[in-house]
């Protein structure tokens, strides 16, 4: 089973305009409400990929309610805790580009993590846990700590989250970390501008204990590099129409295929990701299954 782990689901408030302006009344021409949050999107993903999942977390007030009814609508197994507070709302502001605007999510008590972790210490070693998103501002070491648990316990995971929250669960070897651009950037505090630094700020992550990195690259696609490859997947061509939920449309890709070869892996995070960015919502099975053929895998081995 894998398991995913949303500290901060949220309610993506879509909202269309044709412009907008700042201190000003505009109205949208179009808006729609989906469940989010890191995690959930990846649960979302593998269970359109036919991928056992259940979908952990917190989840609080009006909003939370919305994101169980609508998973369990949708046949998503999930075991969420009740925390209090409203879940937060997303605002995802779509003109001729995207502007997001992320709300902090309610308040994590220790015994609410307790909870938590006396979950994952029911899993066994068959299992995969993905953690994924932002944390609470109270709870900033949590990765670290669960990341840990689960190493013990010999069970596999996976992470995608930014910066010191990120770095800090490597030691631990997560099975895939998909840092994008901006976020390897912040991690390795430079600018990359090519694809051998990119490359290399890459392995600098696998030295530190990560077994794969996947590099999201948005219309670039993706890099992936481990000890052994490096592939290049360009985007197939298509037309975006939102991006939100396309990382973690990729991550699920990768993961719902293991066991199936790395290039189909590969395959399916570039077909998943894609696949997501061109549809309004995350992708549905025939969206991603209609774009795994035309993904190119380009093999880097000049580099290494
Ligand atoms: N404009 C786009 N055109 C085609 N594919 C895209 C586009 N934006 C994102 N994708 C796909 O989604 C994946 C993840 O997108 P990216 O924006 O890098 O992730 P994140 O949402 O985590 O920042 C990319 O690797 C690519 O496959
Ligand atoms: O927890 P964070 O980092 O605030 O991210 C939450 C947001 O990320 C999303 O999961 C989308 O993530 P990606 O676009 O990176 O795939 C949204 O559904 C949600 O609003």
């Amino acid at each position: 089973m894998i398991y995913t782990v949303t500290f901060n689901p949220s309610v993506d408030y879509v909202v269309r305009l044709k412009e907008f302006e700042m201190g000003a009344l505009n109205r949208s021409s179009d808006t729609a409400k989906y469940t989010g949050g890191k995690g959930i999107n990846v649960s979302r993903i593998l269970n359109e990929l036919g991928v056992e999942t259940t979908a952990l977390g917190f989840v609080g007030g009006f909003t939370g309610d919305f994101i169980e009814s609508t998973l369990s609508k949708s046949g998503i197994k999930n075991d969420f805790l009740r925390v209090e507070g409203d879940t937060r709302i997303n605002v995802k502001l779509k003109t001729d580009e995207e502007t997001e605007i992320n709300g902090a999510g309610p308040i994590i008590t220790d015994d609410d993590l307790a909870k938590l972790e006396d979950q994952l210490k029911s899993l066994n070693e068959s299992d995969h846990v993905v953690f994924a998103g932002s944390v609470p501002s109270n709870h900033k070491d949590v990765y670290e700590f669960l990341s840990s648990l689960l190493h013990e316990r010999n069970i596999g995971f996976s992470i995608d989250t930014e910066g010191q929250k990120l770095v800090s669960t490597l030691k631990y070897h997560p099975y895939l970390i998909k840092p994008n651009d901006v976020e390897l950037e912040e991690i390795v505090g430079c600018k990359l501008s090519t694809q051998e630094e990119r490359i290399n700020a890459c392995r600098e992550l696998l030295a530190q204990g990560a077994s794969n990195v996947l590099l999201t690259l948005g219309s670039g696609g993706a890099l992936f590099v481990n000890t052994d490859t490096v592939y290049h997947m360009p985007s197939p061509p298509g037309t975006l129409k939102n991006s939100v939920g396309a990382g973690d449309s990729t991550v699920a890709g990768f993961i719902g295929k293991k066991g199936s070869g790395l290039e189909a892996q590969l395959r399916y995070a570039v077909a998943s990701g894609s696949a997501t960015a061109f549809n309004d919502d995350l992708a549905k099975r025939a969206d991603i299954e209609r774009l795994v053929g035309k993904i190119e895998l380009q093999s880097i081995e000049e580099v290494k």
